[in-house]
Parts: C-alpha cells; structure tokens; sequence
C-alpha cells in the first residue's frame, strides 16, 4: 500500500496489541486505512478479529499501541464514537421493541433530527424489504431480518466509519446482495467500510485492500487483485487459496491463539508467517 496522508487516514494503528492473560490476541498491529475505502479484513477462527474491531470501537482498551479513528485517538472515547458505528457478530437490538422502534431509539441515542431521519429509516427498511415487518416486535423477527436492523442502525447516522462483522450473516441470497449493494453504496458517498467476513467472494467483490490476520499479526495486505495474482507458483488462483496459504499453520505457532484452525500442510514454508506486500 503506497503511504497516504494522514489526514486521507480513516484508521491508523500503531503497534496495537490486545492480551487477555496468558494470551496476545492482537500483536503489534499497524494499519492504514483510506478514507472512502472498502477494507477486508479476514483471518480464521480466533485470530484477533473482533478484538481488533472492539478496540477500534473503543469497547474494550488496548494493552499497548495506539489508533486513530476518524481523526480522533481511541483513547478518547466520546469524540470518536459520533463518528463510528458497528455492527457486531450479534446485533445489539432489543427483542420487545418494533424493528422501526429500535432504529427510532438507535436515531434518538445519536441525536439525530427526527425529520431527517424518520425519511432515512423508512429507505432503509423499503431497502431491505423490511417495510411490511417493521411494526412487528424483534422477538419475533428471523435471524436476517434481525441482522437488516443491526446494520441499519450501524450506518443510519451516516458514520465516517462503520465496523461490520459479518454482515452478510444469515441473509438470503437477495438480502445478501442487497447489503453488498448498500456497502459498495455508502462507500461511494465516502463512508469508510471495514468489513470483516469469512465469505471470500464478499470481499474480493467488495475490498479496496484486504488484510488477513493470523494468530494476532497481519500476515498479509493489499488489493484482492494482489493477493491473488502472487502465487507460488505464477497460476491464476481465488482469493481463498491466497487466504489458505498466508494462514497455514506453522510448527512454531501452534501454542497461539488460532492454532488448530487449519491442519498445518507445508509446515516451515516461509509464506505461513510472511507478509505479501
Ligand atoms: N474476553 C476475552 N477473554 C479472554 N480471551 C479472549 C477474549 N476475547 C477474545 N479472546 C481470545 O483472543 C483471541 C482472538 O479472539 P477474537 O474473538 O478476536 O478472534 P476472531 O478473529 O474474531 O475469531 P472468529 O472469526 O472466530 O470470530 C482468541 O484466542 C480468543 O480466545
């Protein structure tokens, strides 16, 4: 990735690391991410994903490093969350309220102008074919339709950054391509997506630039084309081969979170821990 200016950054780490006891989650992680960009980031089970996505949310702090969201340290929590929104692996919405209640009292919680958004709510809910059940209580609402009001409500107060874990989760296949759609969308009004999936095809259509994490540390950046075009062996290849090859397991990190998640099948190859960049 060619270094951009800072204030082109939309997410900067520095050297970001996450212990849980005994265990590192995140390593030393540095990052750069565009404003206006799609960014994949992927890694297999346990890799520090969602532990790199929480601090980035300022919900849980680092052990050491530093990040910059929107322009603003994660440190300091009320400036940068106006500016974010997120979408965790389970959407944080409340079973007694109404799909159209929950994004009223998500609206409320932002500040935002009741006219406004009661017009961006209702192209929201028409969006993802939401609009006939939005007056129903989410208790009753199907794992996809509850995912639909989870990321509604991450990107309604139209954040500079939305964090989304697995937003395709449980969602039909015209669902599915509605919410890519209305990812490739806001990052065309310059919202910055860092998008997290282990549905590869999502992020080779989506990504600007993709990052895969393993075992805590980035193994490997750049653009999908990039990542699939550097093969060992020169042949045109998916992004899933270039995934399988940057996280496969080497002998040496098999006491690291993620070890056992895939079988180790060339071990001591140097690619396993390199990056591609
Ligand atoms: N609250 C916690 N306490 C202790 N260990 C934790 C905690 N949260 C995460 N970990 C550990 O940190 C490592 C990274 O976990 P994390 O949930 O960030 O991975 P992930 O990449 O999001 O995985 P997945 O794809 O399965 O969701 C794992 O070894 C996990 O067990």
């Amino acid at each position: 990735m060619t270094a951009a200016q800072p204030d082109a950054l939309a997410i900067e780490t520095a050297g970001l690391t996450k212990r849980y006891g005994e265990t590192t989650a995140v390593k030393g992680l540095d990052l750069e991410v565009e404003r206006g960009t799609v960014y994949g980031f992927l890694g297999p089970n346990g890799a520090g994903k969602t532990t790199t996505m929480r601090m980035l949310t300022t919900l849980t702090r680092p052990t050491s490093g530093t990040a910059r969201v929107a322009g603003h340290s994660i440190a300091d929590r009320e400036a940068v969350t106006p500016h974010i929104g997120y979408l965790p692996e389970e959407p944080p919405v409340y079973d007694e309220l109404s799909g159209r209640e929950q994004l009223e009292y998500a609206a409320g919680l932002r500040d935002l102008p009741e006219d406004e958004v009661d017009g961006r709510i209702e192209s929201l809910l028409e969006r993802f074919d939401l609009l006939s059940d939005a007056d129903k209580r989410i208790g009753e609402y199907s794992k996809g339709m509850r995912q639909k009001v989870g990321v509604i409500q991450a990107v309604l107060h139209e954040p500079a950054v939305a964090f989304l874990d697995e937003p395709t989760s449980g969602l039909d296949p015209r669902a599915a391509r509605t919410m890519r759609d209305t990812i490739a969308d806001l990052a065309d009004q310059e919202m910055t997506i860092f998008l997290s999936t282990h549905i590869l095809p999502v992020v080779d259509e989506l990504a600007d630039e993709i990052g895969v994490l393993h075992d805590g540390e980035l193994v490997a950046e750049g653009e999908p084309e990039t990542l699939k075009s550097r093969a060992e062996t020169g042949d045109a290849r998916s992004l899933e081969d270039a995934f399988l090859e940057v996280t496969r397991e080497s002998p040496e990190s098999g006491s690291g979170p993620g070890s056992g998640s895939e079988p180790s099948r060339n071990p001591g190859d140097a690619a396993a821990n390199s990056s591609l960049e």
